[in-house]
């Protein structure tokens, strides 16, 4: 039994790249859309949002020399190209899903609005809401607390490469220990950063809670959508 009725699942750019240097790895794009599935079958409405790190990101952009505004465009039409990819790979493993975009972009998605990503949930369509928020300075990870609450899903997933949030981040020290569950406050007040403080901040501030999981182990995805506790729970004292 589903734990959750609505999510909001935030997907990686960075971990879209599987093995590779760049781009798009076609298995992890399938893993992925067999995992979405599984959860679909089960009911939930999955509203879907994924970064572009792996193709653009404009902070890295502005040391190449492009402005910081055209550099963010650059991520942001980035995660245009992983939302179509992700669409397609749903589309072929049966699950109908609609690309909405932050930014006018006819035909290749529609414009998005709360109404139009709710009906589609409603009708147990997934929605994949590309573009970020809109606005370069912002990130993906803001980008998914604004829709998540905008659609007012119960919970924010945050899959990742990382199976929680740390003490410390733990690609660089060894000793870090993982949290079962923490404060916003707490991600706040330690400085941890495995979300922006931006987002953590909208996500407090909205009570939308976050979990932080391993989304590139197949099958924890749906073992975060029956309850099990395998990442780290994020919510407000
Ligand atoms: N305290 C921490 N706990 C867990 N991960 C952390 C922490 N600090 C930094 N990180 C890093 O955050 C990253 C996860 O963020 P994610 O948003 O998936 O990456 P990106 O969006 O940049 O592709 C991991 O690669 C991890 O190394
Ligand atoms: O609302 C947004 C969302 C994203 N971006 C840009 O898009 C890039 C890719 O997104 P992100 O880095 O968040 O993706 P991820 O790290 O999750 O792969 C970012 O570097 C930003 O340049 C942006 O300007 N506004």
């Amino acid at each position: 039994m589903a734990k959750f009725k609505r999510v909001l699942l935030k997907l990686s750019g960075e971990s879209l790249m599987g093995s590779q240097e760049y781009g798009i790895d076609s298995q992890r794009l399938n893993d992925y859309a067999t995992q979405i599935k599984e959860i679909v079958e089960k009911g939930v409405q999955v509203a879907i949002v994924i970064g572009g790190g792996n193709i653009f990101r404009g902070l890295s952009g502005s040391t190449q020399g492009f402005d910081r505004v055209k550099g963010d465009q650059m991520g942001m039409l980035a995660t245009v190209i992983n939302s179509l990819a992700l669409g397609s790979a749903l589309k072929n493993h049966g699950v109908s899903n609609r690309v909405l975009t932050a930014i006018r972009m006819e035909p290749i998605g529609e414009f998005y609005s709360k109404d139009k990503a709710v009906e589609s949930l409603e009708k147990g369509e997934v929605v994949i809401l590309s573009g970020g928020t809109g606005n370069p300075y912002f990130t993906t990870d803001t980008g998914s607390s604004l829709r998540g609450i905008e659609v007012e899903a119960d919970v924010m997933l945050k899959g990742t490469r990382v199976d929680g949030i740390y003490t410390a981040d733990p690609e660089k020290d060894p000793t870090a220990t993982k949290y079962e569950k923490i404060t916003f406050d707490e991600v706040y007040s330690q400085g941890l950063k495995v979300m922006d403080l931006t987002a953590t901040a909208m996500c407090k501030e909205n009570n939308l809670p976050v979990i932080v999981f391993d989304m590139d182990t197949i099958g924890n995805l749906v073992k975060v959508i029956d309850g099990e506790n395998i990442g780290t729970y994020v919510y407000n004292n």
